[in-house]
């Protein structure tokens, strides 16, 4: 494929595809946008940056006909637009990814790329081989190096998200809009989205790239716009700007982690000291220990995670890190082998067993299994902790509020108080309070399942320092992270995770950079394939 298109700084005089300009949007008494403004050209990524609750998705959301804003206006190719729906918005040209995909896993990429549009015959009757020949038609004609007629649920993640990209490509799209799209992608699979966009770009289509991970930024984008509180603070030409200078207008120059920072270089991951080094030498008990233990999913795992030791888990989507913790949760039946938790070998374990053993789970899906979307900030963060805030059975209100308050300062909770509902926070938000249930009083073994995902740059430092403390102050700490460089700043011990199997553990000592940590993965896949892991070659052409 080829190199993205150069496209000229702020000064270019081509009409850009869309132009947002003075956009306000109120929510009762917040305003979520005072003002913005956004131009994106044609074969230009733009990428959009801000911390959580700057205003970006309700941006998107205004763009794809979700929302309608109060002042300001939209143009897309010089013409005013305004949206009232969804569908107004597709019909311009607009085509939104978001980090849920919408794809039917039991269908082939063809079915998929035609679901509601099939070519039919008189009688109704769906023309396969016609719908075959024009999928394959269209993902030849731009390069993407997918097969029609593979069903969906047996590609790796990066190629549904492809496939998904295509969906949105199959009418007539002028502006893609991606949300976070990475955020579940380890380094290869990072490489083929990348791929992916540029082939569109290539055609003219212009792409709002929105990403919390920054060094994406300088590998992807044109241009970059900073939002913080809902206003512009920044609009820079990637080449001519650095991480420095984008930390600093994303989280305001007054703001600690920025000064954190500055003693910690972002990149250099290998740099950092693993909290829990000294804790994590083999002389100290573990806090668990998996013997052989399988299930549906897992076979012979066998893991120890020390006190004081920060545990990564690494591997590709699907290869069962987040069934290990919820193995180890009691969420699934631990089959054959042996599970001990602090000392105690246990035969059969359930959540409520768990939390007694004083494990913790903060688990991927926030929605599903963190969160009660329809109970304020504080009842979310006294839920999982209510004997620690009851007396003689009555509820320590003012000692849940307080702490809700201090939660949500350490972490930069952005909400009007603690009695906000959390449906209403924005996704990374929603995320710190998920975080936040756990932090306090701090469980023995701690299990986090991309803990930072949708998280800003300076939350991100805040979720650190609690994941080093609570290390620190003896907890085990297991993290399954996609983003490696995350996994080798925190983790004293890495183990890579293949079809449900620890096949390898090294210590921080071996572990090296992201690359290399990346190409042990992809090494210890091949040499583990096994007739049910996922041969993507074998499909796609
Ligand atoms: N439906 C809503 N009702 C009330 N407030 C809302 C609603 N949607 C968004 N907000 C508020 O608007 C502000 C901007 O939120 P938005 O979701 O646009 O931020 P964001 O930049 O996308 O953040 P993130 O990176 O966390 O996704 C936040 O303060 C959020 O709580």
């Amino acid at each position: 494929m080829s190199e993205p298109v150069a496209v000229a700084a702020a000064s270019s005089p081509q009409v850009p595809l869309i132009r947002v300009a003075g956009v306000t949007k109120r929510f009762g008494g917040v305003q979520a946008l005072r003002g913005v403004n956004l131009e994106v050209l044609p074969g230009e990524v733009h990428a959009l940056l801000g911390e959580n609750g700057a205003g970006k998705s309700t941006l998107i959301k205004i763009l794809s006909g979700v929302h309608a804003y109060d002042e300001g206006s939209i143009e897309i190719a010089g013409q005013r637009v305004a949206f009232d729906s969804p569908a107004k918005s597709r019909d311009a040209g607009i085509a939104v990814v978001y980090q849920d995909l919408s794809l039917v896993e039991s269908l082939s990429v063809g079915a998929n790329l035609m679901l509601g549009r099939e070519p039919r015959t008189r009688l109704g009757f769906v023309k396969k081989r016609e719908l075959m020949t024009m999928v394959s038609d269209f993902l030849k004609a731009h390069g993407i190096p997918l097969d029609a007629r593979t069903p969906v649920g047996s590609l790796p993640f990066a190629y549904r998200q492809m496939t998904e990209i295509c969906k949105a490509l199959m009418g007539d799209v002028r502006i893609l809009i991606l949300d976070e799209p990475t955020s579940a992608l380890t380094g290869g699979e990072e490489q083929i989205l990348f791929e992916a966009i540029r082939t569109v770009t290539d055609r003219g289509v212009g792409v709002i790239y929105v990403t919390h991970r920054l060094n994406e930024v300088f590998r992807i984008s044109q241009r970059v716009t900073v939002f913080r509180d809902g206003m512009n603070v920044g609009l820079f030409p990637t080449a001519e700007t650095d991480m420095k200078q984008l930390v600093a207008a994303i989280i305001g120059p007054g703001h600690a982690a920025l000064h954190a920072r500055e003693r910690t270089p972002v990149g250099s991951a290998s740099d950092f000291p693993a909290a829990g080094c000294e804790l994590a030498s083999v002389t100290v008990a573990p806090i668990l220990t998996l013997s052989k233990a399988g299930n549906d999913r897992l076979h012979d795992v066998d893991l120890t995670v020390r006190k004081g030791e920060i545990h990564g888990l690494a591997g590709l989507i699907g290869s069962g890190r987040t069934e290990i913790l919820q193995t180890i949760f009691g969420l699934r039946p631990v089959e054959t082998g042996a599970i001990v938790i602090d000392d105690r070998p246990l035969s059969r374990i359930t959540p409520a067993k768990a939390i007694k053993l004083g494990v913790a789970l903060v688990p991927e899906d926030r929605h599903l299994q963190g969160l009660v979307l329809d109970h304020s900030i504080e009842r979310n963060l006294t839920l999982p902790r209510l004997p620690h805030f009851s007396r003689w059975g009555w509820l320590r209100s003012q000692a849940a509020v307080q702490q809700a308050r201090s939660a949500m300062k350490k972490l930069a909770v952005k909400a009007p108080d603690s009695s906000t509902y959390v449906k209403f926070l924005s996704g990374g938000n929603q995320q710190k309070v998920v975080f936040a249930k756990w932090d306090r009083p701090r469980p023995k073994l701690l299990l986090l399942d991309e803990p930072t995902v949708g998280v800003d740059v300076g939350a991100r430092e805040e979720i650190y320092g609690v994941v080093q403390d609570a290390a620190r102050d003896g907890t085990g700490v297991l993290i399954v992270s996609s983003d490696l460089d995350e996994l080798l700043r925190l983790c004293d011990r890495v183990s890579i995770v293949v079809d449900g199997c620890v096949v390898n553990t090294i210590d921080r000592a071996n572990l090296g950079n992201a690359e290399e940590l990346h190409h042990l993965i992809q090494l210890s896949r091949s040499s583990n394939e096994s007739p049910k892991g996922t041969s993507f070659g074998a499909h796609a052409t």
